[in-house]
């Protein structure tokens, strides 16, 4: 039969490394921008410029419904809240700050869990 394929950390699925490290994302000290999704009532023009909302928790409920195949569409879904942030906030903000942050941690992760 087919060889499982083993991730670094041993585990044999790709979705269970991406669903270890959204965890990691949550907790992180400047993931409070992120975790929930932003109010399009509440936040003037967000709902015009952002075109495609994202957040951890929807990531979150779409590995629990087992809407991402690969772990290519987890990262695709992860680098659009960062994208988002980036076209809505400016740089020097506190949002803004937290997301290359975030984004910075993201990569780093990625590369470390995904990659031999
Ligand atoms: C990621 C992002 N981009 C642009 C605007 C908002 C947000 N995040 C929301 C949760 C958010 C973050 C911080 C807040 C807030 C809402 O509303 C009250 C003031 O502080």
């Amino acid at each position: 039969s087919k060889k499982a394929k083993i991730w670094r950390n041993g585990s044999t699925n790709e979705l269970e490394e991406c669903h270890q490290l959204l965890g990691e994302l949550e907790t992180h000290q400047d993931a409070w921008p992120f975790l929930q999704p932003v109010n399009l009532k509440t936040v003037p023009g967000y709902k015009k410029i952002v075109k495609k909302p994202m957040d951890f928790s929807t990531i979150r409920e779409k590995i629990i419904n087992k809407q991402y195949s690969s772990g290519e569409g987890f990262k695709d879904d992860v680098n659009l809240v960062f994208d988002n942030c980036e076209r809505f906030n400016e740089d020097n903000s506190e949002i803004g700050k937290a997301g290359h942050i975030m984004r910075t941690f993201f990569d780093k992760r990625w590369t470390e869990l995904l990659k031999r």
